[in-house]
């Protein structure tokens, strides 16, 4: 299914939880929609789910509108599935019903799914792993397994699109991964559009075609998963994915930036977006900062190390403020260590020498 979602608006009362989204979504991709907190990620779901009206703007589905400020299609009327993160199972019913009243009820499913349900409801529970817990009740199930019929419920009717708000959140990590599997092989078979919200970016990189980003009721960003780490277009995108460090100095001419700390150094990056040369500020990402026992680089103090296994977390305090850097050097830093700072594509320029560090 086809989704284009123009100048979309949502208010409650008076506060703005959407402002102007305008968002193309092609047949059979893979979108995660992810933000912090309260960026309006679920108002939008639910808008396009069609529980909630827009205040302004429109939502097509194949080249139909079927939402907006003067019509409102039924959820029960759009070709969709959907995945909540509070399961919302029916308590009355076991796993198997679920799956049963789904294919049923759906008003989309498949002739011949409905003639087989029998065999879809085997298929579909093999699927999600729930095969031996076929005739549970949702108070017998534990937070996963309930996430899992939830899922099962929304796929059984082989949906056009599949709405999910984190609908992994409630797994464990290695469930996690098994489920990350299964959805993502399911969209290869299914072929159906996923809209995928979730506070995971990890997720969202691995599992997306493309990653909308959101920040106060607005789009910040859309693009691949590697167009939006590696060519973030705002200090918000690039602060929320992956965690880079605002560099604070000046550009000079042919992109080279010098930073404010360390005015013999320049970093040449042809790559970073206008937003970041306006502001003279350049993102550093925790991995490409390297820490080194010298004193060439930006002055800095270890504030904190966290042991991540083959990586080292390691807090910095530069000049009162904090960054945060990821290495995988043998050598350790210990909490109070003064250290200097060096960034991947640097050189420096010392007594009107210019050397590569
Ligand atoms: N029915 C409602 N009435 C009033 N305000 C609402 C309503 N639904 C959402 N909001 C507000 O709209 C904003 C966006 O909420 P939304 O649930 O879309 O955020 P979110 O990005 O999904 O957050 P989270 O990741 O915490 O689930 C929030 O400030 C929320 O309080």
């Amino acid at each position: 299914m086809s989704i284009k979602i123009s100048n979309l608006s949502k208010k409650f009362g008076g506060f703005k939880a959407l402002s102007s989204v305008n968002l193309n979504i092609k047949q059979g991709e893979f979108v995660a929609i992810v933000g912090p907190s309260g960026c309006g990620k679920t108002t939008l779901l639910r808008l396009i789910a069609g529980f909630e009206q827009p205040t302004t703007g429109y939502i097509n589905m194949q080249n139909k509108t079927i939402s907006s400020k003067n019509k409102l299609l039924a959820p029960e009327q759009r070709n969709i599935g959907m995945v909540f993160q509070n399961f919302a199972l029916w308590p009355h019913m076991s796993v198997k019903e679920h799956i049963l009243f789904s294919l049923k009820n759906h008003n989309y499913t498949a002739q011949n799914l409905k003639k087989n349900t029998k065999e879809r409801v085997e298929e579909i529970l093999e699927i999600v792993g729930l095969k031996n817990f076929a005739n549970k009740m949702p108070v017998e199930l534990s937070g996963g397994q309930k996430q899992r019929v939830s899922l099962a419920r929304a796929i059984a009717p082989h949906p056009a699109l599949l709405l999910m708000d984190e609908p992994l959140s409630s797994l464990d990590i290695a469930l996690k991964m098994d489920m990350r599997r299964e959805i993502q092989t399911l969209h290869q078979i299914s072929k159906a559009t996923i809209i995928y919200v979730t506070h995971d970016q990890g997720i969202a990189m691995a599992m997306a075609d493309k990653i909308v980003v959101m920040n106060e009721g607005k789009i910040e960003q859309i693009g691949k998963p590697k167009d939006i780490y590696t060519k973030p277009k705002t200090e918000f995108v690039a602060s929320f994915i992956g965690k880079a460090n605002l560099v604070p100095g000046k550009w000079e001419k042919f992109n080279e930036f010098v930073p404010q700390f360390a005015s013999h150094l320049s970093w040449i990056n042809n790559d970073i977006a206008e937003t970041f040369h306006q502001n003279n500020i350049f993102p550093v990402r925790p991995e490409e900062f390297h820490i080194k026992n010298n004193k060439n680089g930006i002055p800095a103090e270890i504030k904190n190390v966290l042991y991540q296994g083959k990586e080292i977390h390691y807090t910095v305090s530069v000049f009162a403020k904090e960054w945060e850097i990821h290495s995988n050097q043998l050598n350790k830093y210990q909490i109070g260590d003064k250290v200097s700072l060096h960034y991947d594509l640097e050189h420096a320029n010392i007594k009107g020498k210019r050397i590569i560090l």
